[in-house]
């Protein structure tokens, strides 16, 4: 079947945390954007105008694979030219595999202006889930900063570089609260000092209701789609069982809280209680920096056996200590794939070592890959590759690793890195293996989470470790059950290990999830069977150098 969509991407103002802001960046008039239902199998259609007054866009659907069409994964400069002021540019893509996924904004920062939606694919008409459940719900997570992206970019490039700092609020669908907490009753103060919030239920920035019925059993879809927070997710009084990460089935286990990074998202199943009388919250915290600044995210879970006007009972869950890495990792440590899952290779033909450093560039502060931090250039990618146009970008090859004595414990012993638009060339129908390597930033002593995403494939997540990855770590990867993902963390003074296979014509983007992160060149391009690739809309090229070339072949 066909999905289509008609979207219009346009500037509105709004309140998703209780203060008005002007430059969000929404879909019809709506944010968060609309979502997609499809399902697996299903060929979506979006026309997307752009009617931004001042900047192109382009749209990414993050999960979905795009084989045969990687012209529709809406990474501008690499799959496509931004689409112009006033135009309408056409997807066109198969969603293969039922799960959660979501949509963003991939041109400088437009995810953080709030270019995001839920995308939702089922199983095919007459297929079943692994599991059951008798309604659903989904979060798209996210974090708000009062300042608009432009000002970011700006503050992000100034020397010396004037950090955005720590989000304002977390939205759960697109709503928080600023001002006042859900937290106490209306009439009281919470401990931080905020007032109860008074709310009619009407405002923009009034909590997500989940109505339940006692006794049943429920799917909730989360997404994070955050620019920088790591998050937690509890549901007071209720366990969760892990049943899905980036559309890819987990052997089931159950928690009461998990970690969710960006990029990534899950499905978890939760039963209600066979009789109540009260109301519970929906819980959602900051892991992974400081979250002193930024007051968690609550909804309610509402029993339709209870008022909805009743107070939950207790206090909101509180977030485990942020800093807690240990918690993070052994939750990590417990995602395996379902039983029957595809397994990878046992071998693998290609290991490439991704040093992840924090450096200076002319004075900006820049993020690096093995030293070089990512700029991307005018042309996509994708045609300039196709048709040979070597004058695009830098035709050298980056490294594919970096120098053994390096010290992650330590600060980069030369503090710049070079800036660089080259491509990672990869053999087309092999077994790769990527090592993200963290390593201490420019301060000493201090390091962050890094959640990498890529672009056009799942990997399989083979293990996480302390310190350099060695060969006597090799033993422990995981090659019998290791989790599908397309997202996958790299911890403080720790790498991470994943496979992928070269099986989908296209070039690709590899990088963290982290929007300023992105912006400062914490990213690498990937380049694999491009001569495989047939037809490239002419739309998709209209800029740079292909466009500049289509105007000539137009002429003759
Ligand atoms: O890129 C970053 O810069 C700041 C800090 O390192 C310098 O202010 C921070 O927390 C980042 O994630």
């Amino acid at each position: 079947e066909e999905v289509t969509y008609n979207w219009e991407v346009n500037y509105m103002s709004g309140a998703p945390d209780c203060m008005e802001k002007e430059d969000i960046i929404g879909i019809n008039g709506q944010f968060p954007g609309p979502t997609i239902n499809a399902r697996a199998g299903d060929n979506v259609v979006v026309y997307l105008t752009n009617k931004l007054h001042d900047d192109g866009v382009v749209i990414h659907w993050h999960g979905i694979r795009q084989l045969k069409t990687p012209w529709a994964d809406g990474t501008a400069a690499i799959s496509q030219c931004p689409i112009k002021i006033g135009e309408t540019f056409k997807y066109n893509f198969t969603v293969e595999k039922a799960g959660t996924y979501f949509y963003h904004g991939h041109l400088g920062m437009q995810r953080s202006a709030g270019l995001y939606g839920m995308l939702i694919v089922d199983v095919e008409e007459g297929k079943k889930e692994p599991f059951h459940y008798d309604g659903e719900f989904s979060l798209l997570l996210s974090d708000w900063w009062h300042t608009s992206i432009k000002d970011q970019e700006h503050d992000l490039n100034a020397v010396p570089m004037n950090w955005i700092g720590e989000a304002q609020s977390l939205l759960l669908n697109g709503k928080g609260q600023y001002n006042c907490t859900l937290a106490v009753p209306a009439n009281s103060k919470g401990a931080n000092g905020l007032p109860g919030c008074k709310f009619t239920g009407n405002e923009q920035c009034a909590p997500n209701i989940l109505d339940v019925e006692p006794g049943k059993t429920y799917r909730l879809r989360v997404a994070s789609t955050t620019a920088l927070a790591a998050l937690n997710v509890a549901i007071e009084s209720h366990n969760m069982m892990m049943v899905e990460a980036d559309g890819n089935y987990l052997q089931p286990f159950w928690v009461k809280d998990f970690d969710i990074y960006s990029g990534e998202s899950y499905s978890v199943i939760f039963r209600t209680h066979t009789r109540s009388s009260n109301n519970y919250w929906i819980s959602v915290g900051i892991r992974g920096r400081d979250p002193t600044k930024t007051a968690r995210g609550l909804a309610m879970l509402h029993y339709k056996s209870t008022k909805v006007s009743k107070r939950p009972m207790h206090h909101p869950p509180t977030t485990h200590r942020w800093n807690d890495y240990a918690y993070s990792k052994s939750f990590s440590n417990k995602i395996f794939a379902l039983t029957g899952s595809p397994t990878p290779p046992v071998n693998y033909d290609h290991r490439i070592f991704l040093l992840n450093t924090q450096n200076y560039f002319e004075g900006q502060t820049k993020w690096a890959i093995n030293n070089v931090s990512l700029m991307l250039t005018d042309t996509p990618y994708l045609g300039s590759i196709r048709y040979g146009l070597t004058g695009s970008f830098d035709q050298n090859s980056p490294p594919l690793t970096y120098p053994d004595t390096y010290d992650i414990t330590k600060p980069p012993p030369n503090p710049n890195c070079t800036v660089s638009s080259a491509v990672y060339t990869l053999e087309f129908g092999k077994t790769y293996d990527v090592i993200l390597q963290n390593a201490d930033m420019l301060k000493a002593g201090d390091g962050e989470i890094h959640p990498w995403h890529l672009h056009g494939h799942d990997f399989w997540v083979l293990g996480y470790g302390e310190g350099k990855f060695s060969k006597k770590d090799e033993k422990n990867l995981n090659l019998e059950n290791p989790p599908l993902r397309n997202t996958a963390v790299v911890f403080p003074g720790g790498w991470t290990a994943l496979r992928f296979m070269t099986d989908n014509p296209g070039v690709w983007a590899f990088h963290c999830h982290i929007e300023p992160h992105l912006h400062m060149g914490m990213g690498v391009i990937f380049a694999e069977g491009v001569h495989l690739v047939r037809k490239i809309p002419d739309e998709a090229l209209s800029c740079g150098d292909t466009g500049k070339m289509l105007m000539s072949q137009n002429h003759n």
